[in-house]
């Protein structure tokens, strides 16, 4: 077992008078991939907003590394553990490569060896053609593949080196506006990272997608933790139909080693008018 990299002890969040997540407990370790499931308003992005400081917990407490997440050094935390929010907008008019480079500023070597990490990251993320171009000209699927180079840029080590152990990504819906190719180039990215060590928390509504890449997998319900496993384990029809409150089918296909998840095609999903 590699050594854990975050770790939340029975950690609550209420918001306004509500609470959104419930006595949670779990670890991701260095080179594990956990995707996180649930419907809309289970709690997945706040959870997110939790592993990296937005929120404080109301109880318990995240750990990162060793270190109590709360009292870690912005710029330390900035070092080891970068985040893709499900929305970003931007103020100004910056070019591509003007937002890739802001990934680096924790690291204050812009000029510097930091200048070689944003060239690799737009190559890796296929935008180098675009990089003078304007960020707010740019379509969907070309903005999240540049906000995806910003948190490899952040995450990245300047010297080539292989070793992500102890970093933290964490990813809210990273594919939602990625077509077929860039789904799967964004598949091969985050396995890529995750064998060099670097954990991994992912929240897609695409189950299919998600279970392609996340070793492990929790099934989130109304802010708390329905279950947590291996993905294979976690994909039967009980668990999911429970964590949807939908009819969820799964179907073993010749050559997969997981099963393809399907909505129930015979469930009655509308309601009369
Ligand atoms: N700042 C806030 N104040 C009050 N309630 C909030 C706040 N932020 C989120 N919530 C509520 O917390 C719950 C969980 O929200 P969250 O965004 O974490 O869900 P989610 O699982 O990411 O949903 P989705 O799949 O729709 O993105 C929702 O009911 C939401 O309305």
């Amino acid at each position: 077992m590699n050594s854990p990299v975050l770790e939340m002890q029975q950690a609550s969040l209420r918001l306004a008078a509500d609470t959104v997540l419930d006595n949670l407990s779990f670890t991701v370790a260095s080179g594990e991939i956990l995707g996180i499931a649930g419907s809309n308003g289970a709690g997945k992005s706040s959870l997110l907003r939790l592993s990296c400081c937005e929120h404080s917990p109301s109880s318990g407490r995240v750990i990162f590394g060793d270190e109590d997440l709360a009292s870690m050094a912005p710029k330390k935390r900035a070092r080891r553990m970068a985040v893709l929010p499900q929305a970003m907008s931007l103020q100004f008019d910056f070019t591509v490569r003007q937002v890739v480079a802001l990934g680096r500023s924790p690291h204050g070597d812009l000029g510097g060896n930091g200048e070689e990490v944003i060239e690799r990251t737009m190559d890796t993320c296929q935008i180098r053609a675009l990089s003078d171009r304007s960020y707010q000209s740019l379509s969907g699927g070309e903005k999240q593949r540049t906000q995806l180079a910003r948190v490899l840029t952040q995450l990245l080590p300047s010297d080539r080196q292989e070793d992500l152990a102890g970093q933290l990504l964490i990813l809210d819906e990273p594919t939602s506006a990625l077509d077929v190719r860039y789904q799967e180039s964004f598949l091969r990215i985050i396995r890529n990272l995750r064998d060099r060590g670097c954990a991994v928390l992912l929240v897609m509504h695409d189950i299919n997608l998600l279970s392609r890449c996340a070793d492990k997998l929790m099934l989130l319900k109304s802010g708390k933790i329905l279950s947590i496993g291996s993905t294979k384990e976690q994909l039967n029809n009980a668990s999911l139909s429970e964590v949807f409150s939908f009819p969820i089918k799964t179907m073993n296909r010749d050559g997969d080693a997981l099963p393809f998840v399907y909505p129930d095609p015979v469930a009655n999903v509308f309601e009369s008018t």
